[in-house]
């Protein structure tokens, strides 16, 4: 979290350098968000709140490094590791246009790429696990920019400050404080909204001074940065009392995206989700499984939405069909449709039971938990919220499901002759007087 003094010193630099913020808005220190800006009198919406001159957004296009390299694109064709090195350089260089910027931004994060063993095992069954990236930042570190800063070692002085906390540092910074700085003369997004998206294009990443301060909730936005060809203006979506907080928006992820690259989860996420993979699915034959990840997705997202995902129930029917099923699929080369027979229920139930069963807590142990939730530990708090809410779209999609004992029975009416209805209805009235 920033701390009150440093957005001090951000505030005297950035409007020296050009930036101006309107009288109608401060700082302001909120309980477990850090700090924050609030309105100081009633505002309408469209209302500018600060304006930021494009100069002051730092990327690799600004950074002056990029320029004083002739083998950038040995970096620049290495993901996030450019933008990385940029702010590690501007971070270490007294003379840097962005020092005091960079000073002013937190030290410590909450995100998952920071926690123990034993505080991820708390999000067990969580995929959340899968896209942590500790090990892949690591190995970009080590494999391609400690060659890269050794080869350069009279631009990057002293060597040694380019260690890997710093690395980790000016990556935590990006993934949780930057944008996707469009020259377009349009809104802009907060640089979560598409990892891989934003991985190809981290040529349009940019740390945005200021608008970096502002907090976001589920739902709650109320403010947006649009784009003008000169300057990037934090501008009110609707209008905000006078003492309101004043909210950007991330984009909206799910509470274990918002843990792995902000450090906090919304205690109601209305964007939560729970993923399912292929593999959970069950099926041994590779013809198939490969038949089906040349068509279809290897992962599907259950959200709150009543439906169960089209591709889940087609990936369903596909990996559990008979053999001769199959072929006439395979033959026909067209996916079955998504509608949800009988069979394909029972398996969804049971493949439900598995993913649930996936987790080391049931939801009433995490509900009682929660409920005594004193005890707990900031980071357990935010995992148990992660754990509860994909349990939840677990549990609830299971619910809608319809009931084994109904739909086999269903099922068994419809096989009955006419003779054999007209029998069962004598046998019910019978049963009933
Ligand atoms: C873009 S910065 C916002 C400024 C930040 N509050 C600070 O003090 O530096 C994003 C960080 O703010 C915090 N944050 C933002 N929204 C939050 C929320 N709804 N609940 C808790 N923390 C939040 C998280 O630490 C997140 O990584």
């Amino acid at each position: 979290m920033a701390t009150y003094e440093g957005l001090k010193v951000l505030l005297d630099w950035f409007k020296s350098n050009g930036g101006s913020v309107q009288p109608h808005v401060e700082f302001a220190s909120y309980p477990d968000m850090g700090c924050g800006m609030r309105a100081t009198s009633n505002l309408r919406s469209e209302t500018e709140l600060f304006s930021i001159p494009r100069s002051l957004v730092l990327s690799v296009h600004t950074s002056p490094l990029p320029k004083s390299l002739p083998d950038w694109s040995e970096i620049s064709t290495q993901g996030w590791v450019g933008l990385i090195l940029c702010l590690m350089y501007e971070q270490i260089d007294p003379a840097s246009h962005w020092k005091r910027y960079l000073n002013s931004m937190p030290t410590c994060f909450d995100s998952l790429m920071f926690w123990s063993d034993d505080e991820l095992r708390e999000l067990q069954g969580s995929s959340v696990l899968d896209k942590i990236g500790r090990e892949e930042a690591e190995g970009s570190y080590y494999s391609i920019l400690v060659p890269y800063l050794s080869k350069h070692a009279d631009i990057f002085k002293p060597l040694e400050a380019y260690s890997l906390a710093l690395y980790h540092r000016c990556g935590s910074l990006i993934l949780s404080r930057s944008f996707h700085v469009s020259n377009q003369d349009d809104s802009a997004s907060d640089a979560s909204d598409d990892d891989d998206a934003a991985y190809h294009e981290v040529e349009t990443v940019g740390m945005v001074p200021m608008a970096d301060v502002l907090n976001a909730k589920s739902g709650s936005a109320n403010a947006c940065l649009v784009y003008h060809p000169d300057a990037l203006v934090m501008t009110t979506t609707k209008e905000i009392a006078a003492g309101e907080q004043i909210f950007n928006t991330y984009n909206d992820p799910p509470n274990a995206d918002l843990l792995r690259r902000y450090g906090h989860v919304d205690e109601v996420n209305l964007n939560d989700n729970v993923e399912i993979s292929a593999d959970l699915i069950g099926c041994k034959d590779l013809e198939r499984v490969d038949w089906l990840l040349d068509r279809l997705d290897d992962v599907y997202t259950l959200t709150q939405a009543e439906d169960l995902p089209e591709d889940f129930i087609t990936a369903v029917k596909i990996l559990t069909a008979s053999k001769s099923e199959f072929r006439k699929i395979q033959k026909a080369d067209d996916l079955p449709d998504d509608v949800l027979d009988e069979a394909t229920a029972m398996r969804v139930r049971e493949i439900l039971q598995m993913r649930l069963a996936q987790y080391s807590s049931t939801i009433e142990e995490d509900e009682s938990l929660l409920a005594s939730s004193t005890m707990l530990t900031s980071r357990s708090r935010a995992a148990l919220l992660v754990r509860l809410g994909e349990k939840r779209i677990l549990a609830a999609h299971f619910a809608r499901l319809p009931m084994p004992e109904l739909s086999s029975r269903e099922g068994n009416k419809r096989a009955l002759s006419r003779k054999d209805q007209r029998e069962e209805r004598k046998r019910q009235r019978r049963d009933s007087s």
